[in-house]
């Protein structure tokens, strides 16, 4: 089974344009949840332009599926982290002023500095996962730094999907079966949709959670939260 994290930073988005608290972020969560969600992704940036550091605290008091933080482990996101202690959380290599997560980790040259912070993170009891682009020297990299997880980073599987599925997935089928040989659980986010998220399920058995945030919300829009819930859980099943 794949399970359904709903990242909920364009909730928040929206309601940061007016300055007040509609949409209210922690209803939105819970409503994710009664329509089906199976997590909440949250992914606090520095300059606070969408989910706010203080709504992670909130959103612990009532999120009952699985929650997930993601973020640049810098000491501030750390802290947070364990405050927090969330079901998982997963490290992004994203710079600070970057628009959205645009590269996977560098887990070779970043090795040290990955194995020191994933060990204090699942010290606090949290299952770490980190943000990889879908090739197999980095998942290797990724095994040997003691994550649980790797996510795959979607973005080039979303981009070349309609002009070339089986092109646009054979790095992630690769990876995929590297970090299953590797006891790796996997998990993918970045740019799914309801084109191109069934072929991915269909062609990594092993995909334990997809994080899915802008797309899912954009098409809330125009069926409804709750319909586009379903509908995305229709596509991993
Ligand atoms: C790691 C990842 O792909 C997502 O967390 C994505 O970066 C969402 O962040 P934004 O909503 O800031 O684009
Ligand atoms: N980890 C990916 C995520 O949370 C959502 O990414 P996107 O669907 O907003 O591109």
């Amino acid at each position: 089974m794949t399970k359904l994290s709903v990242n909920i930073n364009k909730i928040a988005t929206l309601r940061n344009a007016r300055g007040g608290d509609r949409p209210n972020v922690v209803q939105a969560a819970k409503d994710c949840e009664r329509f089906g969600a199976q997590g909440i992704t949250v992914h606090p940036r520095p300059d606070e332009r969408h989910i706010r550091y203080r709504d992670v605290y909130d959103l612990k008091e009532v999120v009952a599926t699985e929650f997930n933080i993601e973020g640049n482990p810098t000491p501030d996101f750390i802290q947070l982290v364990k405050d927090v202690k969330p079901e998982q959380v997963t490290l992004v290599p994203d710079a600070p002023d970057a628009i959205t997560s645009n590269a996977g980790w560098d887990t070779i040259k970043h090795k040290d500095f990955l194995t020191q912070t994933i060990l204090e993170l699942k010290e606090q009891g949290i299952r770490v996962s980190i943000f990889v682009d879908p090739d197999e020297g980095m998942v290797e990299g990724a095994a040997l730094v003691g994550t649980d997880r790797i996510e795959l980073y979607t973005e080039a599987y979303a981009k070349g999907y309609h002009s070339s599925p089986g092109q646009a997935i054979a790095p992630y089928a690769k990876a995929a079966l590297k970090a299953q040989q590797l006891g790796l659980g996997i998990n993918a986010g970045h740019d799914l949709d309801l084109d191109n998220l069934k072929y991915l399920k269909n062609n990594l058995p092993e995909l334990a959670e997809v994080s899915i945030g802008h797309a899912l919300i954009c098409d809330a829009l125009y069926f409804g939260l709750e319909n586009t819930i379903q509908l995305y859980l229709r596509q991993l099943k």
